[in-house]
């Protein structure tokens, strides 16, 4: 039995034996604190004989904490939808959904307006039932939405692409319920758009609502035998497009965070704890929020269980911007979901440099080599180091 692990069972259990602070400072007292910890729990074991414990200043949270200088939008300024039926939250009406369309470049999102297999199967059914779904029936829409015009208006029409369109990022029935679209997953860089709080749309029915209703899967952080410290494995099988769990930390300004790296003995080794919000970043934006630089989460001394999850080159989860309410845009999500299926007990991991050409081209730089982390991440399609 490891330190912790003794000192929390024979220990914490007393008042009389406990020092003030020592339970604060306990990983297993804070991840059994967790609201989730009898259906979902996170577990920390080490086999390895090495002895390790988890960082001792590391605190774990279930949420990220807005430090100084960080402030979420007002009550007057926050905006939710007005969907009268919980299926209204996955169509072009729903104001949560309005920014959808054109949201990014990237020629993906032209493909995810495309109908997949889910919308097919829907019309299929329809047509063999002789009824129309219920998105065919034309729908009040909120002024200023981007509502689709072409609506069929006699009969049903079986042309997947003259109906209203689907505008959400996930499957809303049968075995693909709630995962992740096919368009969303290959390759997408678009964000994730939610119903969330300030809505009128339930809580519990709004299919819309995946991340909001946080991580359902429990997970073990575990020490690695290969010189790659702790990782994090999924403790059920999980689905292609399936949502794991946000990266928590503190979000700080830019400012801050540039104060943290210089602070950091080694600033690439800050790096790898700190993200940048920046999916929402644009120079010319009128909200001087989002106008950057962006503010960035540092997970490395309070997070949750993902702030443990190696990089591969060949990962099975991937980072998604996400989004509730539109007023909060600076201060977006950063949400983890399944890229292809994961049995459980296998390892979670995901491309730490995903996307950033700069790096990824360094990788391959022999020069550039010498002073590079050496990736461990064991794949076939290896870039062989980190940054
Ligand atoms: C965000 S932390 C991940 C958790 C970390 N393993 C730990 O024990 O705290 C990132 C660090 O993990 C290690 N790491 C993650 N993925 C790696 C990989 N594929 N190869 C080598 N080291 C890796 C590196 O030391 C890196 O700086």
């Amino acid at each position: 039995m490891d330190i912790v692990t003794e000192n929390h069972f024979f220990s914490h259990g007393s008042d009389q034996r406990s020092t003030p602070g020592q339970r604060e400072d306990c990983h297993l007292c804070q991840i059994r604190a967790f609201k989730t910890h009898r259906s979902l729990p996170i577990t920390i074991v080490n086999h390895t004989g090495d002895g390790a414990v988890l960082p001792p200043k590391f605190r774990f949270t279930e949420q990220s904490i807005l430090r100084d200088g960080v402030t979420p939008a007002a009550n007057e300024f926050r905006y939710g939808c007005n969907c009268e039926d919980e299926e209204s939250c996955m169509y072009a009406g729903c104001g949560c959904l309005d920014e959808v369309a054109g949201s990014d470049s990237e020629p993906d999102d032209v493909a995810s307006d495309e109908p997949d297999e889910e919308d097919l199967e829907i019309l299929q059914w329809a047509a063999s039932t002789q009824e129309r779904p219920s998105w065919a029936n034309q729908r009040r829409s909120r002024p200023g939405s981007i509502d689709d015009a072409v609506v069929p208006r006699t009969g049903y029409d079986t042309d997947a692409r003259s109906r209203k369109k689907k505008r959400f990022a996930y499957h809303s029935r049968g075995a693909k319920a709630g995962l992740l679209r096919g368009s969303m997953l290959n390759n997408s860089r678009a964000p994730i758009y939610e119903c969330h709080d300030g809505c009128l749309c339930s809580k519990d029915g709004c299919p819309n609502r995946i991340v909001e209703r946080g991580r359902q899967v429990p997970l073990q952080i575990f020490r690695t035998e290969d010189r790659r410290g702790w990782g994090v494995k999924t403790m059920r099988p999980l689905k292609r497009g399936q949502f794991v769990d946000c990266y928590f930390g503190e979000v700080i300004t830019a400012d801050e965070a540039e104060r943290r790296r210089h602070h950091a003995s080694m600033a690439q080794r800050k790096d790898v704890y700190l993200f940048a919000l920046d999916k929402f970043t644009d120079p010319t934006s009128r909200d001087p929020r989002l106008r950057g630089p962006p503010l960035e989460v540092d997970g490395e001394f309070t997070s949750g269980p993902t702030r443990f999850i190696n990089h591969s080159c060949e990962p099975n989860l991937r980072i998604f911007a996400r989004v509730g309410d539109l007023a909060d845009k600076h201060i977006h999500d950063l949400a983890l979901f399944a890229v292809k299926d994961i049995e459980k007990g296998e390892e979670l991991t995901f491309d730490y440099v995903d996307g950033q050409e700069e790096i990824e081209n360094n990788a391959r730089d022999a020069a550039l080599q010498v002073e590079m982390t050496k990736c461990l991440c064991g794949s076939k399609k290896c870039r062989g180091y980190l940054w």
